[in-house]
């Protein structure tokens, strides 16, 4: 029963997805390097990688396949999500190589409502339910903030935090912020997003009826920028800023490694403040949050070295223990309609 895993674990639970071979995709893509064993025991969660004749077997939470729809994926996370709304702090985010699915995967095709991703499905969900909560005397508050960035330091800016009341208006933040995303053409994906881009929905709950219980929780659903090797780097065609990004890119992202290596390790010293996105990924990785991280796979047998490096990090991921989730629920003390949240 994975939702009872979800519940009770304290690591930081992996879900891999592997997206279909695209008409892009290199020479010799009829020879898979990704196979999924079809045997009971790792059914659903087993994944087999194979690179100059050596098998790399993984398994995680969850492994869905080239097959596995938005909605089969989104199935298996909406349990998670819906805990936020009871007061769990939840962040989902992607990783994974430049074009592997990170973009569709969270964010998906908004123009076609199958395939749209988690975030919007997500978001519709939270507000569904918290209008059905009213009845039972639920409030709830939403604020929405979204946070873009790509390179090393830890200030924050272009913090944008706007209450939301509506689906409506969620979507059309979520087109603006998609708009505000640098985008930049690489010869590895046209789409490649430049950016990392943190998404924050916060939700303040106070139940008027019983017992004046308040509840504050937060949904990050988080997307990820690829993963470049340095091989990748120079077959990515990659010169001048976008280099100098390329390189400040993989920099943060080495410094999400030493994050995670310090949590696996429980050193008493976790450097979040190394690079921005440790900075805003520290509520997702801090140890009172529920958390899902996606690894996703390109097929492409040119990407196998790519794909083994993302599963190795994965595993080391899936691994690390950041503690059990703490619900955060308090009883209200004034019953001052302005409530400070604190
Ligand atoms: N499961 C899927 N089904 C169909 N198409 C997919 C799937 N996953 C990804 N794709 C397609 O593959 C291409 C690359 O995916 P995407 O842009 O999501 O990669 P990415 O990991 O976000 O890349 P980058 O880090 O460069 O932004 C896109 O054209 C996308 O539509």
């Amino acid at each position: 029963m994975p939702m009872i895993k979800l519940e009770l674990r304290g690591n930081i639970r992996v879900f891999c997805r592997v997206r279909p071979l695209l008409p892009d995709d290199g020479a010799g893509t009829e020879n898979a390097v990704i196979s999924c064993p079809t045997s009971t025991e790792a059914l659903g969660r087993g994944i087999d990688l194979s690179q100059s004749g050596q098998r790399y077997p993984f398994t995680f939470d969850k492994v869905f396949n080239h097959e596995a729809s938005q909605q089969d994926v989104f199935v298996e996370i909406s349990q998670l999500v819906q805990r936020a709304l009871d007061g769990y702090k939840v962040c989902i985010f992607a990783y994974g190589q430049t074009g592997s699915g990170k973009t569709y995967t969270m964010m998906g095709r908004p123009e076609a409502p199958e395939q749209k991703g988690l975030i919007p499905r997500s978001l519709e969900q939270i507000f569904q339910i918290s209008q059905s909560l009213q009845s039972q005397g639920w409030k709830y508050k939403m604020q929405y903030t979204i946070k873009p960035d790509s390179n090393g330091n830890t200030h924050v800016s272009d913090l944008t935090i706007v209450d939301v009341c509506s689906i409506k208006e969620i979507s059309s933040l979520l087109h603006q912020a998609a708009r505000s995303r640098s985008v930049g053409k690489t010869q590895m994906n046209e789409q490649s997003s430049r950016s990392h881009f943190v998404f924050t929905l916060r939700i303040s709950g106070v139940n008027e009826v019983c017992a004046f219980v308040m509840r504050q929780s937060h949904l990050h659903l988080s997307l990820l920028l690829g993963l470049f090797s340095v091989e990748r780097l120079s077959r990515s065609g990659a010169t001048g800023d976008r280099l100098k990004e390329t390189q400040d890119i993989n920099k943060s992202l080495s410094c999400l490694s030493d994050v995670i290596f310090a949590l696996a390790k429980k050193e008493d010293h976790v450097p979040f403040r190394n690079s921005k996105l440790t900075y805003l990924l520290q509520p997702c990785l801090g140890g009172d949050s529920k958390t899902l991280m996606f690894v996703n796979l390109s097929p492409d047998p040119s990407s196998v070295g790519e794909s083994l490096c993302s599963l190795r990090f994965a595993a080391r991921v899936n691994a690390c223990e950041i503690g059990i989730p703490q619900r955060q629920t308090n009883m209200r003390i004034s019953q001052n309609p302005h409530l400070s949240y604190g």
